[in-house]
């Protein structure tokens, strides 16, 4: 079975080298729209898949760090990410660009780093992330599964690529929530939300 939550930011960005000339020159945002699915063969003590409430601790926050904010690619130029970061408190870096297709790889990628290190404690059994959605706009979106997060032919994702503002990790509950995921450490899920 998959279940799936949606959650929402407006998000900020260039898209260099795309075709579409108004993506690639100028910074615009997008409320974008993010479904995460999950999938198991099996239901949990309350007869779910995974609890949506419990989706909306690290996952949600995780999520919710692009929210009001902008994206930049590390390999644009200096001038660029240098003027972005001086003039947004919340900005993210990543080492991909910020198209959607990115989005979905790179979301992906942070919440099943999460999922993997979540110790669940409602008797949840064998629950995989199937697949990121982002709809950039009502007409757009991209999917990311898992072999294409992990592909390297889309551009590797290392963990420590992925960079928050400080603005951004203080919005968190914990704002040592990605040191801690990239380091491995355990998290627990809550008993109730
Ligand atoms: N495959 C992709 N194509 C485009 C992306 C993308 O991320 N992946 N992004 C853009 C731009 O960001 C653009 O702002 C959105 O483009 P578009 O869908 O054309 O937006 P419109 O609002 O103009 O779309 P309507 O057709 O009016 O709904 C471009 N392409």
């Amino acid at each position: 079975m998959i279940i799936r939550k949606l959650f929402k930011f407006e998000n900020a960005h260039i898209v260099r080298g795309c075709s579409t000339v108004k993506c690639r020159s100028s910074l615009h945002g997008h409320s974008y729209k993010v479904e995460l699915l999950f999938e198991s063969n099996f239901l949990d003590n309350g007869q779910m898949v995974y609890d949506f409430g419990l989706m909306k601790q690290n996952m949600k926050a995780l999520v919710e760090s692009f929210d009001h904010g902008v994206t930049v690619w590390s390999g644009d130029s200096w001038e660029y990410l240098d003027s972005m970061k001086k003039h947004s408190d919340r900005w993210v870096e990543l080492p991909v660009s910020p198209s959607c297709e990115q989005f979905s790889r790179v979301i992906f990628v942070m919440i099943d780093r999460l999922l993997q290190l979540t110790n669940s404690v409602n008797g949840e059994r064998e629950v995989k992330l199937n697949s990121v959605i982002v709809h950039e706009t009502d007409t757009g979106y991209a999917q990311a599964f898992s072999y294409d997060a992990y592909s390297k032919d889309m551009g590797y994702i290392e963990l420590d690529s992925i960079i928050f503002s400080d603005e951004v990790k203080n919005s968190w509950p914990d704002c040592e929530l990605w040191e801690r995921a990239k380091r491995g450490d355990s998290f627990i899920n809550p008993t109730s939300v």
